[in-house]
């Protein structure tokens, strides 16, 4: 970790507008201007503490020094998070409501979702094979969309999907300082929350009975401590929390598409397989391209830290991309090799798409395992059981759109499905395996 002393400042004297111009590389660039993976910087009009690497986000995911109340941007939470659910949450409050979200992702659950989302996309195949242009993010965010809510245990109407789809995919996309995406992604919380009310009423009051080992009943019928049901606008925001941040796998899918098309070698090798290759490219697809760009919370206490003064309450916000491409952890840390992943000796602060430190304790993502053998399986299924060409287009992507993706939303034609069913996929036994 390079730490300079006394810590550095950044140039601008609030950073905000430079983080939406630069995006994803706003972190990574000022800590190569400043030579310091700590750094101070006005955000939002707060003195707030940057900081990036393995050592810096085993000190954020340390209870003992941060919390998460109040710490996260308003416009995140009439948006992207919702208000008042998991991600704000402190100590046995947080631990209470993270166990719940845990007991969903048995690997019983999981292999429901992976055979739900295959089922679907199978469905969806056999529709590209008579289209000229399919455009995969889109289709992709579909085929989640509609797997995701079966498995929570919503009773969506086929007349609905694509609202719901729409609702949770501007969701997703609000985040990163565009006003018109900032609205839609608002608007869309709100219709969606409202249909979840209504649902979570109808469980409590026995008119909806979904199975009890759904997403919509744990829920719906989660107690307090105290051994009260959550209110019902908690609860609508944690059902939510419960399956739609799987849309954002779509734009990782739609990244390890791009990586296939760039690298041709990966293709024999996925649909070889060989010593699980395919979880190691979804690994490193995780890894090298661009989602959650970074993380805030709040001292919860005065500290020292690399001679730096921490005040309680001061904002401090954890380069996620960043630190997944850190030299000091990476060899090579910019380039695409998912080979690395077979050595890799796991560290739960070095690797962080998802946040890191422990599932159960912190605030490490609840549907981590989900992301990554949904992703693993996507990729084999579009190696294995079709072939397609990619027309040209434009496949570049904006550093500064967070969340980002190829400009052209990854337009594939002449779909051709050479595998009657999918069970090869949906039984393939190493993807059956958890982290
Ligand atoms: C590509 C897919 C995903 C990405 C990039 C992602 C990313 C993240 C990140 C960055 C966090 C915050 C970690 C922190 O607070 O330090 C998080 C938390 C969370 N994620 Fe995910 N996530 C994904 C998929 C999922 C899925 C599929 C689910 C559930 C089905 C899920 C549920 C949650 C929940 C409930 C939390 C809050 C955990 C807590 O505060 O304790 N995520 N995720």
């Amino acid at each position: 970790m390079k730490v300079k002393k006394p810590i550095p400042k950044a140039k601008e004297f609030d950073s905000t507008m430079a983080l939406i111009n630069e995006g994803f590389n706003f972190l990574p660039n000022r800590r190569k201007e400043l030579g310091s993976d700590i750094f101070e910087a006005r955000l939002l009009g707060k003195k707030s503490l940057c900081i990036a690497g393995e050592e810096a986000a085993a000190v954020f995911y340390d209870n003992k020094y941060f919390k998460r109340a109040g710490a996260a941007p308003k416009p995140l939470k009439k948006t992207l998070l919702g208000e008042g659910g998991l991600h704000g949450r402190d100590g046995e409050d947080h631990h209470h409501q993270k166990r719940m979200f845990l007991s969903m992702m048995t690997p019983e659950r999981l292999e429901d979702m992976k055979r739900m989302a295959i089922e679907e996309l199978d469905k969806k195949a056999s529709q590209w094979e008579s289209m000229d242009e399919v455009l995969l993010l889109d289709e992709i965010e579909e085929v989640l969309s509609r797997s995701v809510m079966n498995w929570a245990g919503l009773p969506l109407k086929e007349s609905e999907v694509k609202q719901r789809t729409q609702e949770l995919v501007a969701m997703v996309d609000s985040f990163g300082g565009s006003l018109t995406r900032f609205k839609e992604g608002a608007e869309a919380r709100k219709s969606h929350e409202a249909w979840l009310k209504e649902i979570i009423s109808d469980i409590r009051e026995g008119v909806y009975s979904p199975p009890s080992h759904t997403a919509a009943y744990i829920v719906a019928m989660q107690k307090s401590p105290e051994g009260k049901l959550l209110n019902l606008d908690v609860a609508a925001v944690d059902l939510n929390n419960a399956y739609r941040p799987i849309i954002a796998a779509a734009y990782l899918i739609v990244f390890g598409v791009l990586a296939i098309h760039e690298y041709p070698e990966m293709k024999p090798k996925l649909q070889a397989d060989k010593n699980n290759f395919s979880k190691l490219f979804a690994q490193e697809v995780r890894r090298y391209y661009p989602f959650a760009p970074a993380m805030a919370a709040k001292a919860n206490r005065d500290f020292i830290w690399h001679g730096y003064h921490v005040k309680e309450d001061m904002l401090v916000v954890l380069d996620l991309f960043g630190t997944n491409r850190h030299p000091d952890h990476w060899e090579n840390a910019d380039e695409f090799i998912p080979e690395r992943f077979a050595n890799w000796k796991g560290s739960p602060f070095a690797f962080v798409p998802q946040g890191g430190g422990d599932f159960h304790a912190g605030h490490r993502c609840a549907g981590e395992w989900m992301t990554v053998m949904v992703m693993q399986a996507f990729f084999k299924y579009l190696t294995e059981n079709i072939t397609y060409t990619v027309p040209e287009q434009d496949l570049s992507y904006d550093m500064a759109r967070m969340p980002t993706m190829p400009k052209s939303r990854f337009i594939i034609s002449n779909v051709q499905k050479i595998r009657q069913s999918p069970d090869n996929i949906i039984n393939h036994r190493h993807s059956q395996t958890v982290m």
